[in-house]
């Protein structure tokens, strides 16, 4: 059984994020491709969201006009009532592929940001310590990601977020190449963190289970063009425990919706190429 912490958090109810009427087409020779209709959606400081779909209903590309990578066709992402106009240091991304400088230390990677940011040299060496604390690797201070394994550079990812003091953490699928316990593990020590800081979750994934496990909230995502299908509260208390009746029902409910999301995105796609 996977022991979660308990939440002791909630969200401010003050929105961070806001998103309305978006729409974003990547235009292509054989064609635009309309890869988001009509999104809307708010989170709240300090929420925990996961934007949960079948591949190609285009999470991914929300999470990068989220983070600033990509910019909408139509419509408008806002944080705080500002538009976003590119990345900023106050979204941190978490890949699944972690995207670490492969020749610098774990502590390096950790005070790339601060260094970056001009702090004085104390600071950043009382950041990186932190956080290298936090994610419980001031044993690896010296490592390079090489040497590394996967889940230890996903929490090197993690810390170098916090140390750049995010306030939106975004992460694309960040466990889906770890084996199953690593994963377990990971998703019990982003919950930790997440608990302990006033740090805002958008996390993408395919797995039921998984947003099960982590969300305050479960977007899930249809396909064709990709759009929200149901924004679903999760009020499980937690530690979740995912063996206990009220668990799987919950996995149940969401995995239905997701099947009769791919079923209906299948029938439309039918009927278009008949
Ligand atoms: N840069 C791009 N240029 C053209 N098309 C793109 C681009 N990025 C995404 N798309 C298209 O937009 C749609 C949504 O893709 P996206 O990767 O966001 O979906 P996803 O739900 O994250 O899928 P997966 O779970 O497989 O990662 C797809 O049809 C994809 O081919």
């Amino acid at each position: 059984m996977h022991n979660f912490p308990s939440s002791s958090k909630s969200s401010t109810g003050l929105p961070i994020l806001s998103i309305d009427s978006l729409e974003k087409t990547f235009p292509s020779a054989d064609g635009d491709i309309h890869a988001l209709h009509n999104i809307n959606l708010e989170v709240r400081k300090g929420e925990f969201v996961c934007l949960l779909g079948a591949s190609g209903c285009g999470k991914s590309t929300l999470l990068r006009v989220i983070g600033g990578f990509d910019s909408p066709s139509e419509g408008s992402a806002k944080i705080y009532g500002k538009k976003i106009d590119g990345p900023g240091p106050d979204r941190g991304v978490v890949f699944q592929d972690y995207a670490l400088f492969p020749w610098l230390t774990v502590q390096e990677n950790i005070a790339f940001g601060p260094k970056h940011r001009g702090l004085p040299k104390s600071e950043i060496k009382d950041i990186s310590q932190k956080y290298m604390e936090m994610v419980g690797l001031t044993k690896f201070a010296t490592k390079y990601p090489n040497t590394l394994s996967g889940g230890m550079k996903q929490r090197v990812a993690i810390a170098r977020v916090l140390a750049n003091d995010a306030e939106i953490l975004l992460m694309d699928e960040p466990f889906a190449a770890l084996d199953a316990l690593t994963r377990a593990k990971l998703q019990e020590e982003l919950l930790d963190i997440w608990e302990r800081t006033s740090l805002t979750v958008i996390f993408v994934t395919h797995s039921v289970e998984e947003a099960v496990v982590l969300s305050d909230r479960i977007v899930v995502m249809g396909a064709g063009p990709g759009h929200i299908e149901s924004d679903i509260s999760i009020t499980l208390p937690r530690p979740r425990d995912p063996s206990s009746v009220e668990f799987n029902d919950l996995r149940r409910d969401v995995s239905n919706q997701l099947r009769k999301n791919i079923i209906q995105a299948a029938s439309v796609k039918e009927s278009a190429d008949v």
